[in-house]
């Protein structure tokens, strides 16, 4: 096989994969920030992931994927101010910061669940881990990387010379360049490690700590959780492409720091869904969700295709007509699959070739189109089948679980009945059959030959 090459975003090229152990291979995304629902640039994010994790176990390695859920500290501004992320959404929702996190972790996996990706073998929450933190944060103190103000514990970025590499920050003319407010920060890179709660307001969330009551800053979560549950020094590290100048940047500084390691062997990320021209975005409320396409009638498998058909290294944008596309796409492609006979061996130049295009950093565009040559090559169909299995174990569009529907006798009439309503233009009575079968679970959508029958898309998170 074609060896596995993925993109490193510290040395900003292509690099041949080598695991660090023998046994596992370490793979941690930062997940969720949980104060609201999950949008499908998120998602394309964690499609990224499942696809760079299937990728792995294609060539034959087991992987150990940790995924966090951020339920505490990631401000409104990166910048160290403004308000809890979680607060502010426990405000909005009128819930506890508590009981959103909750709903919004559960929303979060099952929206994961609906797009076909694979469990993680460890989930961890920020809230579980603040003992983690302190003393990461203490280890951080100990060895002189820290300073306090009247609000927090910083990281003094001052005591590292390469601080900023991944992103390849300039320090200095960060500090020229600088027009926001710092506070009483040294320096703008400096990162809140603990921040005090507000003496005159209690936080919903807060921890007594050696520095004082308060709460942990967004970076600290991640340095001791990739620790605890892989190694200080691991194989991968993935995230969405705005990680890459803060949060990450801010993650290196303190596994650096307290460790002695730049955490990660390979950073890796996935670039913006951008709807209108800008990035989707959670905070802006321009957002669609798995559910707005669910609503629409999109299956949530057909925004997975949609995904596959960008390189995960350049932005996509969102549009209705390429995500339509994508449906009748893969929906051709399961008529086929499922009109075969069962599968047998597979081709082995077509898998060579299919392998080869994984493996130059998930060129997944190119994957697919190879997948549609092998659906319309001359092969036996039985043939065809069994290549397409292994295909679909990295694409993951779940192709041999998918069945055509078996539409019942009672909706087939209140069609019938509804078509019939609507030939003598008795509309009350063709609305009224309509949402009979609506809460059957159909939708009827009238072609000029007649009647489609399709069931309503229930596949995402409410
Ligand atoms: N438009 C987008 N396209 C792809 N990935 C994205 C997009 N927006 C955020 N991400 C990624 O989604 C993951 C989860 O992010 P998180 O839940 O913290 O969202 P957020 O940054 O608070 O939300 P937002 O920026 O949308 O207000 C991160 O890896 C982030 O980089
Ligand atoms: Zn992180």
């Amino acid at each position: 096989m074609t060896p596995l090459h993925l993109y490193d975003n510290w040395e900003r090229k292509l690099r041949p994969f080598q695991p660090l152990r023998a046994d596992w291979v370490g793979l941690y995304c930062c997940g969720p920030t949980v104060y609201d629902y999950a949008h499908i640039g998120n998602l394309r994010t964690y499609l990224f992931e499942d696809l760079l994790r299937r990728a792995l176990e294609m060539n034959g390695y087991t992987v150990r994927h940790v995924v966090n859920i951020t339920d505490v500290g990631h401000l409104v501004s990166d910048a160290d101010d403004g308000e809890d992320k979680m607060e502010k959404g426990s405000r909005k929702a009128g819930e506890s910061a508590w009981d959103i996190a909750d709903r919004f972790t559960i929303a979060f996996k099952h929206d994961l669940r609906a797009l076909n990706m694979l469990e993680p073998q460890i989930w961890c929450k920020a809230t579980d881990h603040i003992a983690e933190q302190i003393d990461c944060i203490a280890t951080m103190e100990q060895k002189g990387y820290t300073y306090t103000t009247s609000d927090g514990v910083y990281f003094d970025t001052s005591k590292q010379d390469d601080y900023g590499f991944l992103a390849r920050i300039k320090r200095d003319e960060q500090e020229a360049g600088k027009r926001v407010a710092i506070g009483d920060k040294k320096s703008a890179t400096d990162f809140a490690l603990w921040k005090f709660s507000p003496a005159n307001e209690t936080r919903q969330m807060e921890w007594d700590s050696p520095w004082g009551r308060g709460f942990p800053g967004w970076h600290s979560e991640c340095s001791a959780m990739s620790a605890k549950y892989l190694e200080p020094w691991f194989d991968i590290h993935c995230g969405g492409e705005d990680h890459i100048p803060i949060h990450h940047t801010n993650e290196i500084a303190q596994s650096q720091a307290c460790y002695g390691t730049r955490l990660a062997n390979f950073w890796l990320h996935g670039y913006f869904l951008q709807i209108d021209a800008g990035k989707m975005s959670k905070s802006s409320g321009d957002f669609l969700r798995l559910q707005t396409l669910a609503e629409q009638n999109i299956d949530p498998l057909a925004y997975r295709y949609l995904c596959l058909t960008a390189h995960y290294r350049s932005q996509l944008n969102f549009s209705w007509d390429a995500l339509l596309a994508a449906q009748t796409a893969l929906q051709r492609m399961r008529e086929h699959y499922y009109s075969w006979p069962p599968a047998t061996q597979a081709n082995a130049d077509f898998l060579q070739r299919f392998q080869a295009e994984v493996n130059l950093d998930l060129n997944l565009p190119k994957a697919l189109a190879i997948m549609w040559e092998l659906l319309k090559s001359k092969l036996p169909d039985a043939i065809k089948k069994a290549t397409m299995n292994q295909f679909d174990a990295v694409l993951g569009l779940g192709l041999s679980e998918w069945k055509p529907e078996i539409i019942s006798e009672e909706v087939r009439e209140l069609a019938q009945r509804r078509w019939q309503a609507r030939a003598e233009k008795n509309w009350a009575l063709a609305d009224q059959l309509r949402a009979q079968i609506h809460a059957l679970g159909y939708e009827v959508e009238d072609g000029v030959d007649g009647v489609q029958i399709k069931s309503r898309q229930i596949g995402a998170s409410a």
